[in-house]
C-alpha cells in the first residue's frame, strides 16, 4: 500500500465523482397489479433488516393513505412501518442485499428515507469526499459508542437510535449507530492493493488509478491522523470508512453531493443484462400556500424531503431481489470505486454493454504512437506530434484529448479523427490507402492493449474478472475490425 504524500492532491481522476447514478423513480404505469400467489422460498432476514425501520423514521410505510403518509410530526406513525422488503444474505460474492418479502407492485415505495437520515458529502470541504466522509462517519461512530454506554450506565432508555429525530435535526444531533452496526465490517476496494496486485492489474493506465487514488486518500489521512487519534481510530479505520463510502454513495448532480443512504444502501446493483427490479429519487418536499396559511394559523413543521426507492415497472415478486442500476460504467470504475466488476450472465465472456477500453491515456501519447507505427522509422519527432495535435485541434476545436477509447460501438470520434490525419499523411503506399492504414492502426493498438489483460497470475477474483471483460471486449472489437 503506497501512502506517499501526494503534492498535487490526485484524487481518483477520471472516475472519482463516478457513483451510483441518481435516477428517477420508475413510475407507476397501474395502482396495483394483481398477481398469482407466488411460491418463491423468502430468505431469512437477517437482524440488519432494523437499519430499515431506523432509516424510514417518520414514514407511515407502503400501505399509509396520501395523508397518513405525510410527514406531519404531529400525526407521525408511533410504530416503524410495515416494510415489504428485509435485508438477506445472498450468499458468497454479493452479501446482503434487499429482498422482497411480499410481491410489490410497479411503483411502490419500498423504502422512504428523510434526507435527514442521509449522510451526505460537504462540496465545500476541502479534503477529498470520501476522505472527509470517512471523518465524519468516525466521528458519528465515536459520538454513538459513547451514546450507548452514557445509556447502558444510566440504564435509561437513551440507547442507540433514541436521539434526536426530524427535519430539523443536524448531523450532529443524530445517532448514527443503528446504520453504522449495519455496514459491513470489510469492504475490499483496490485501495487495498498491494505493489503485486497492482502489477497484476496488468493495464497502466489502471494502474495509474489505483496508485492517484492510494495516495490521494493516504494524504488525506496524513492530514487528519491527529484528529483519528483522539477518536481512538488509525489507518484501518479510516480506509474502512472511506470504502464503506466509495462503495455505497450516490452523486446528485444538481447539488454535486455524494449520499449515502441508510437501506437503500444494501440494495445491489444488477448487471447487465438483467433490468434492474427498482429505482430511486429525491421526493423534495413543497408547500402550497405556506405565507397565507401562516397568518392564521401555526404552520406545520416543514417535511424533510426524502430519498426513495420505488418499485420498477414490472412489480417485484416475493422472493426476489430488489436491485438497482449503480450507473453504466466500464469496467475501471466498478473496480476502483464498488470492488467489483460485473460480468453479463451466462458464463460467456461477453463485455458488459458500458465497457470501454482506452487505447491511449492522452492525444500525445496517441500521435506520438500512430506516427511511429504508420512510419516504421523509430520514434516521432516533437514537432511531428505538435503538427498532428495542430490539426486535430483544427477539425475538432477545443477537443479535450484524454481517455482515448474504443467501446463495443467503435472508436472514440477524437482518436479516429487522430488517427485519420495520421493515415492520411502516411497511408499512400499501404494496403488499402489511408482509410486501410487507419483501420490497421487501430487493430494493432487494440491486439497490444489485449496483451495486458492475459489471464496469467491474478490470485484476485476481481483482478481476473477486469481483465476477462476488458479481453472480451478487445475480442469484440478486433471481430468488427
Ligand atoms: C451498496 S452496497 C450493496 C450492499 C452490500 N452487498 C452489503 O452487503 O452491504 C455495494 C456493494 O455490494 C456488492 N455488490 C453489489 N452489487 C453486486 C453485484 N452485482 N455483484 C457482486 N457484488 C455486488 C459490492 O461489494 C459493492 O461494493
Amino acid at each position: 500500500m503506497q501512502r506517499t504524500a501526494s503534492s498535487s492532491w490526485r484524487c481518483p481522476g477520471r472516475y472519482g465523482s463516478l457513483v451510483h447514478r441518481l435516477s428517477r423513480p420508475h413510475r407507476a404505469r397501474t395502482s396495483l397489479v394483481p398477481r398469482a400467489a407466488a411460491a418463491a422460498p423468502v430468505a431469512p432476514s437477517l437482524p440488519t433488516s432494523t437499519v430499515l425501520d431506523w432509516a424510514c423514521s417518520g414514514w407511515a410505510g407502503p400501505d399509509a393513505s396520501a395523508s397518513e403518509a405525510s410527514w406531519d410530526r404531529r400525526r407521525r406513525p408511533a410504530s416503524p412501518p410495515q416494510l415489504r422488503v428485509a435485508v438477506a444474505d445472498l450468499g458468497p460474492g454479493r452479501g446482503r442485499g434487499l429482498m422482497a418479502t411480499e410481491d410489490l407492485a410497479p411503483g411502490e415505495t419500498l423504502l422512504s428515507v428523510p434526507l435527514t437520515r442521509v449522510f451526505a458529502s460537504d462540496p465545500d470541504a476541502e479534503l477529498h469526499w470520501s476522505a472527509d466522509m470517512a471523518l465524519r462517519l468516525l466521528r458519528a461512530r465515536h459520538r454513538s459508542r459513547a451514546l450507548a454506554a452514557a445509556g447502558a450506565g444510566a440504564g435509561a432508555g437513551a440507547a442507540a437510535g433514541s436521539a434526536v429525530q426530524g427535519a430539523e435535526a443536524g448531523e450532529e444531533e443524530v445517532d448514527w449507530g443503528p446504520w453504522i452496526q449495519a455496514l459491513p465490517a470489510h469492504v475490499r476496494t483496490p485501495l487495498e492493493y498491494d505493489d503485486d496486485e497492482v502489477r497484476q492489474l496488468g493495464c497502466p493506465y489502471m494502474q495509474e488509478e489505483v496508485v492517484g487514488m492510494q495516495e490521494c486518500i493516504g494524504a488525506c489521512f496524513e492530514a487528519v491522523e491527529g484528529e483519528l487519534a483522539e477518536l481512538g481510530c488509525g489507518w484501518s479505520d479510516f480506509l474502512w470508512a472511506v470504502q464503506v463510502f466509495h462503495s455505497r454513495c450516490f452523486f446528485e448532480p444538481t447539488s454535486g453531493r455524494h449520499l449515502c443512504v441508510p437501506g437503500v444502501d444494501m440494495a445491489n446493483h444488477a448487471p447487465a443484462p438483467a433490468a434492474p427490479s427498482a429505482g430511486v429519487g429525491v421526493v423534495r418536499a413543497l408547500s402550497q400556500g405556506w405565507d397565507a396559511v401562516a397568518e392564521v394559523a401555526e404552520p406545520p413543521p416543514p417535511e424533510p424531503s426524502r430519498f426513495a426507492l420505488v418499485a420498477g415497472e414490472a412489480g417485484i415478486r416475493r422472493g426476489e431481489e430488489v436491485t438497482i442500476s449503480y450507473g453504466g460504467w466500464p469496467s475501471e470504475a466498478f473496480l476502483l470505486l464498488f470492488g467489483f466488476v460485473p460480468l453479463p450472465g451466462g458464463g460467456a465472456a461477453l463485455p458488459g454493454p458500458s465497457e470501454a477500453l482506452t487505447l491511449f491515456g492522452d492525444g500525445r501519447e496517441a500521435a506520438a504512437w500512430a506516427l511511429e507505427a504508420a512510419r516504421g522509422a523509430g520514434a516521432a519527432s516533437e514537432s511531428a506530434v505538435d503538427g498532428v495535435l495542430a490539426a486535430v485541434e483544427a477539425a475538432m476545436p477545443g477537443a479535450m484529448l484524454q481517455n482515448l477509447m474504443v467501446t463495443g460501438d467503435g472508436v472514440d470520434g477524437r482518436l479516429q479523427l487522430l488517427l485519420d490525419v495520421v493515415a492520411g499523411a502516411n497511408g499512400a503506399g499501404a494496403e488499402g490507402g489511408a482509410q486501410g492504414l487507419s483501420r490497421a492502426l487501430v487493430r494493432r493498438r487494440v491486439e497490444e492493449r489485449m496483451r495486458h489483460f492475459v489471464s496469467g497470475d491474478s490470485t484476485d477474483e476481481t483482478i481476473a474478472a477486469f481483465k476477462s471483460s476488458k479481453r472480451a471486449l478487445c475480442e469484440k472489437v478486433l471481430s468488427m475490425l
